[in-house]
């Protein structure tokens, strides 16, 4: 079974231009997609069409073997097996920490204690056991996407759907947590999409890397054979851009190496280097 199925899905804001004219994406279970994108190109659309909030003029979408639109035909975004995570956690400033993760729970009726038991556990999960009774108005901005994905995972969703989730914190934070979520992702075996505008959360954090570009989506296949050698001028710069630029490596495994140029980052093939390393990369072609 794949996770996800979208078919020739085409949407149009009304009075605005066509965004998206014929996408297609597959993702498979327990796959993690990142999807670049240059700003405006539709990410967010996307991600908010296969959560249900928005519909598509036409195109089919299946979530986990449940075909959830089809010919004007919408199952409701809290009946399709995926949840999304959004840029500003979006959370209910009411509630305590672990009173936003049980809404959930709380929603479908599971009984008090299993609630109580499931939400201490992702609680664990995700590393904040200790905040389950603080306020919401008291988190810092990393500690609120913690609870953000546990609300998701705590509902055990067969994908979850981040919307650029880590773009308002420092680069530091940015990469450790870009490194916990695929952890707990592949831990629980959750499928994903993950739209960020930084390649180096989008290598961290993915299995595969796709583009959103004219309305549709472009798979530049696995991170570990990203070659950006392979790709046009406008999708390489979403990579990192084109030249000689000299920077240290901030990232490795046999799969990628990252490197940060100043405030850019490029993303090169297999294992370039160690941490820490300089490094001088040429991405003209
Ligand atoms: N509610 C809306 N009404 C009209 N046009 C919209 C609406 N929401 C988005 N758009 C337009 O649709 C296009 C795609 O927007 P979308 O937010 O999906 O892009 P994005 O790739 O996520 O952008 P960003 O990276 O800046 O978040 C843009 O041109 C945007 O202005």
């Amino acid at each position: 079974m794949t996770a996800i199925n979208v078919t020739n899905l085409h949407l149009a804001y009304p009075g605005g231009a066509q965004v998206l004219t014929g996408a297609n994406l597959t993702l498979a279970e327990g796959e993690i997609l990142g999807l670049l994108g240059a700003s405006g190109s539709g990410k967010s659309t996307l991600l908010r069409v296969i959560a249900g909030l928005q519909h598509p003029q036409t195109g089919t979408i299946e979530v986990a073997g449940v075909i959830t639109d089809d010919d004007g035909e919408h199952v409701p975004p809290h009946r399709r097996n995926c949840t999304m995570v959004f840029q500003d956690a979006q959370l209910f400033p009411h509630r305590s920490v672990a009173g936003n993760v049980a809404y959930g729970l709380q929603a479908a009726n599971v009984p008090k204690p299993e609630r109580r038991r499931r939400v201490a556990e992702v609680l664990e999960m995700v590393d904040i056991a200790e905040l389950a009774n603080r306020a919401i108005t008291e988190l810092s901005g990393g500690q609120a996407q913690r609870v953000a994905l546990a609300r998701c995972l705590v509902i055990r969703p067969a994908v979850i759907l981040f919307d650029e989730p880590l773009s308002a914190l420092d680069r530091g934070l940015r990469q450790r947590l870009a490194v916990e979520i695929r952890e707990l992702l592949k831990q629980t075996g959750t499928s994903a999409i993950y739209v960020t505008h930084d390649p180096a959360e989008a290598t961290t954090v993915a299995d595969r890397i796709g583009v959103v570009e004219q309305g549709s989506i472009l798979d530049l296949g696995p991170v570990s054979t990203l070659n950006i050698a392979d790709l046009s001028d406008s999708v390489a710069s979403l990579l990192g851009g084109l030249g000689e630029v000299t920077g240290v490596i901030t990232a490795v495994s046999d799969e990628s190496t990252t490197v940060e140029v100043v405030e850019k980052i490029v993303v090169l093939p297999g294992r370039q280097g160690g941490l820490g390393d300089t490094i001088s990369v040429n991405l003209s072609r």
